[in-house]
């Protein structure tokens, strides 16, 4: 099975050259696709400096769409998702990524940060089900109907439907990982503010999906 990997990215200048150097170096991917969410930044630049097939989207469309635009534009039957604001990403942590689908049978492994950084650490341990970095094959985000729509809540439509066919599930501890969050990219308020609609949409869609914290929980055990 060959792997592609999907970056969604919405104005990740600062780290975005450093997550396609390490999945670059990692030299498991059959293609890497960034998709820019909008991006007004240096995103789309950087990311054709690195020679990486590249999506430009002309305004910002929410993650679940940018996510969903790359799986139907690269190559691979198992797919690999990595956020473009991670910080310390090491060749490692793809392969711990990686290896329970190819190796478990697993359907899905959500890499989990762990002694990272403080923060990111903490909301990782709170929320592990919303974390962006996973793989699993690309026929199962297929089933995944409402990927685009979900915007934030792109991690709980795969939950969903992980739930619903009962995916074989496998947490992966990141070691060291890190991503920037909200406030360093925007400011205090202006992060506080995104935060808290990025945690509405993720809401939203749990109520509408009539999903239970217990069974979403559960599931990363
Ligand atoms: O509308 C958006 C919001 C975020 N992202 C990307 O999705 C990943 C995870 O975003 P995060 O949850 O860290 O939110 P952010 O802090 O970027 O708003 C990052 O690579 C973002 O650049 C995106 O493509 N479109
Ligand atoms: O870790 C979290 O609480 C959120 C927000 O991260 P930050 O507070 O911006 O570091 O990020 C996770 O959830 C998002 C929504 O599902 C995903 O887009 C991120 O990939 C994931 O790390």
């Amino acid at each position: 099975m060959k792997i592609g990997l999907v970056i969604p990215a919405y104005n990740e200048e600062k780290t975005i050259k450093g997550v396609i150097h390490i999945a670059k170096k990692s030299n498991i991917f059959e293609e890497i696709v960034v998709v820019s969410d909008g991006s007004t930044d240096n995103t789309v630049e950087y990311a054709l400096e690195c020679e990486v097939k590249t999506i430009a989207l002309p305004r910002n469309y929410g993650k679940g769409a940018a996510m969903e635009i790359g799986v139907n534009n690269v190559k691979g039957d198992v797919i690999v998702f990595l956020d473009g604001d991670l910080i310390n990403l090491q060749v490692d942590h793809i392969k711990r990524l990686v290896e329970p689908v190819f190796k478990e049978g697993v359907d899905m492994s959500c890499g989990l940060f762990d002694n990272g950084r403080g923060h990111t650490d903490f909301a990782q341990r709170l929320t592990p089900y919303l974390t962006g970095q996973r793989a699993l094959k690309k026929e199962l985000i297929k089933e995944c109907d409402d990927l685009s729509d979900a915007k934030f809540g792109a991690e709980m439509a795969l939950t969903k439907v992980a739930l619903e066919q009962d995916w074989k599930i496998k947490k992966v501890i990141l070691p060291e990982l890190s991503h920037r969050i909200k406030e360093d990219k925007m400011g205090l308020i202006k992060g506080f503010y995104a935060r808290i609609k990025m945690y509405w949409q993720v809401f939203r869609y749990f109520k509408r999906n009539k999903l239970s914290y217990s069974s979403v929980s559960s599931m990363m055990k």
